[in-house]
């Protein structure tokens, strides 16, 4: 059976397929775990499974204990620890503190922790918070496992009590509260985004895996915005990272959280599963430089769409190819035949979704005319091209030539969504080469970008930090040389100031039992740290920006879909003056304490600080 009988098929194909990028979108699912995520126990009873498959003789012995390792491993992601974010992802000074707090009875104190970082990424002056959902999933499922326990025996010195390790095993994080900003809030340094209270040593143990959790998703989610503000809301910005990103988890969050911040889908397949993100996709270099000749097609015919005719498509290709030598002023001899031959075999795969590659050889001689020629093959046959990736070159001259001659061919061949093509552009795409095309002028319709993206190459870390600010009910300050890093400390509040025209004036700290903030009545808001900077504020309306989210042993909140983030997000940035969000010299977002605070902070500054001695 040749391929045209197999496109015949397609000849019912539903319309909503056509004139996509490549897409294979999956329903979502937020609870499937990736099996490489299974906990080291389960994983280790699979290893034992899959080491004796290999051990058995027959296929047949082979092929059932195959399907029940692969049914143990699905039930085991679904009833264990199933990720790799779990409490032995911590650094062990949380463990060795805990011992500690633990030996001295001090456990049960209670502890406020605040989660927050102290500059913005990126040379800018915003900040998406990312990561919350997460976070409170790590809480609800907190348990170590008694083989984590076995582990800590043969790290932790001999002498360790055993009721320690008999504490551990029972711990969770049941009288813990976590009040939150909600997951895609714009923020600023200094603000808590997380408000941890409980136990010292419960709240302790979850000081690492939060600032994990939130420092990269926040980061890259920043900077998907930062790249989505440069180029405007009218073009498709799609995530190409995974090969590039640091690791399979650092690949997978990326996708997650640049889709969050901005970005309109990813290539990662496991990702879409997963988080239920589009997926999209063209091709490879490799495809194109696996043909040579039109002789290596081994199908060449094509099913016309509507009267499902057989039609000599590889054919009607080379004869398109002749056709366009003056339309587009270059000689069809002199295009690449094995590129050709490459996109006529595509075309035949994906004659609803054909979208070629074109910078294999020569965009303007080879690859541009390739593509027309199969794209105008595919319209004789009643299909509708898709369109062309750009993956070197100037990005910008290049997709203004390929438009122009978009539209030559679109005139002399009168098929009008010629013009229309999709441009796709790649290749080590930069926020700052986003912002010099859209000077220069362009006229591509999709970025696909990797490397600069998810390694968040111009910073590749945010600093949150997680300070103790009370223990029973007594304030802590961390003071420090640097100005900067002196803790707010106590127990507080956060509100969101906004001003007349809608947008947001300035964040206010108060303590935890000042009066809120009300609208039309004027407050003093005192910078943190210095003496001069104070400003009067009347607000127009004041939102409150802590939620509880955790407490009594249950999420608190209905948690949004990430595509609810997202639209979230997107609202956030909206709140924002411009001028805080321009990519050259942005001005800085106040966060600003009350009078109040102010006055607590300073006196308890000054009686932690030792007065010296001139001699
Ligand atoms: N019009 C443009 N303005 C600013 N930057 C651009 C423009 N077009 C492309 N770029 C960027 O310039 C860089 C060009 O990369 P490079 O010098 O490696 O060239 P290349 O086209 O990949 O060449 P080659 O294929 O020969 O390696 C990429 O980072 C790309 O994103
Ligand atoms: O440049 P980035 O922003 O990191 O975007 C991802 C890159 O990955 C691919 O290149 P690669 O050379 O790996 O494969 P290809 O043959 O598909 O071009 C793609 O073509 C992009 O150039
Ligand atoms: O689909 C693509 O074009 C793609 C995917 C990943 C990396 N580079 C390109
Ligand atoms: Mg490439």
């Amino acid at each position: 059976m040749c391929a045209s009988s197999r496109v015949c098929k397609m000849a019912t194909i539903n319309t909503s397929e056509e004139n996509t990028l490549l897409d294979n979108q999956s329903s979502s699912s937020t609870d499937i775990k990736p099996p490489y995520l299974i906990n080291s126990e389960p994983y280790s009873v699979a290893k034992q499974l899959l080491s004796k498959i290999d051990k058995c003789s027959s296929s047949s012995q082979r092929e059932s204990l195959n399907s029940i390792t692969s049914e143990k491993i699905s039930l085991m992601t679904a009833s264990e620890q199933s990720s790799v974010v779990q409490p032995l992802l911590t650094d062990l000074y949380q463990i060795s503190m805990a011992y500690a707090y633990w030996k001295a009875n001090k456990h049960q104190e209670m502890a406020t922790f605040d989660l927050y970082f102290r500059k913005n990424p990126f040379g800018g002056e915003y900040t998406l918070f990312a990561g919350l959902e997460e976070c409170l999933k790590f809480i609800r499922d907190y348990k170590f496992h008694p083989t984590d326990i076995d582990y800590l025996r043969t790290v932790l010195p001999t002498y360790t009590e055993q009721e320690y390790y008999d504490y551990l095993l029972q711990l969770d994080m049941n009288n813990i509260k976590i009040y939150a900003v909600p997951e895609g809030t714009v923020v600023f340094p200094r603000i808590p985004l997380l408000r941890i209270e409980g136990p010292i040593l419960k709240t302790q143990l979850l000081e690492t895996t939060l600032l994990t959790l939130v420092n990269y998703a926040s980061l890259v989610a920043t900077n998907a915005a930062r790249f989505r503000s440069a180029i405007g809301t009218e073009k498709a910005l799609l995530e190409f990272g995974l090969r590039r990103a640091q690791g399979p988890d650092g690949g997978l969050s990326a996708s997650k959280y640049c889709y969050l911040g901005g970005f309109d889908g990813t290539s990662n397949v496991l990702a879409g599963k997963l988080y239920g993100i589009p997926i999209k996709g063209t091709h490879a270099h490799a495809y194109v430089s696996s043909y040579e000749s039109m002789d290596d097609l081994t199908e060449r015919e094509l099913c016309d769409r509507k009267s499902g005719e057989r039609r000599p498509f590889a054919d009607l290709c080379l004869k398109y190819l002749n056709e366009l030598g003056p339309i587009l002023k270059i000689l069809p001899e002199q295009t690449n035949k094995g590129e050709l031959a490459a996109f006529t075999s595509y075309a035949l795969a994906f004659p609803t979704n054909f979208l070629a590659l074109v910078d294999t050889y020569e965009v303007l001689k080879s690859g541009l005319p390739n593509f027309l020629a199969v794209a105008r093959a595919l319209h004789e046959c009643k299909y509708q091209a898709v369109g062309l990736r750009l993956d070197s070159g100037d990005l910008a001259y290049l997709s203004l030539e390929v438009r122009a001659k978009f539209r030559e061919a679109a005139t002399k061949f009168n098929i009008d969504y010629f013009k229309d093509f999709n441009i796709v552009a790649s290749n080590d795409i930069n926020e700052e080469t986003l912002v010099s095309l859209e000077k220069q002028g362009h006229s591509i319709d999709t970025f696909g970008i990797g490397t600069h993206l998810v390694t968040c190459q111009k910073q590749p870390a945010l600093g949150c930090v997680y300070k103790l600010v009370e223990l029973d009910s007594s304030p802590r300050i961390k003071v420090s040389q640097d100005i900067e890093k002196v803790t707010i400390p106590g127990r507080k509040n956060l509100y969101r100031i906004f001003g007349h025209d809608g947008k947001a004036l300035c964040d206010l700290l108060t303590k935890y039992d000042e009066p809120v903030p009300q609208p039309s009545v004027k407050i003093l808001s005192r910078h943190p740290f210095s003496d001069q900077r104070r400003a009067y504020v009347t607000p127009t309306s004041v939102e409150s920006l802590y939620k509880l989210y955790w407490a009594d042993g249950e999420i608190k909140e209905q948690l949004p879909s990430l595509k609810d983030v997202r639209e979230y997000a997107k609202d956030q940035l909206n709140q924002l003056r411009k001028d805080h969000i321009r990519d050259l010299n942005p001005t800085p977002y106040k966060v600003s304490v009350t009078e109040a605070l102010f006055t607590f902070m300073h006196e308890l500054w000054m009686k932690n600080i030792p007065i010296g001695e001139l001699d």
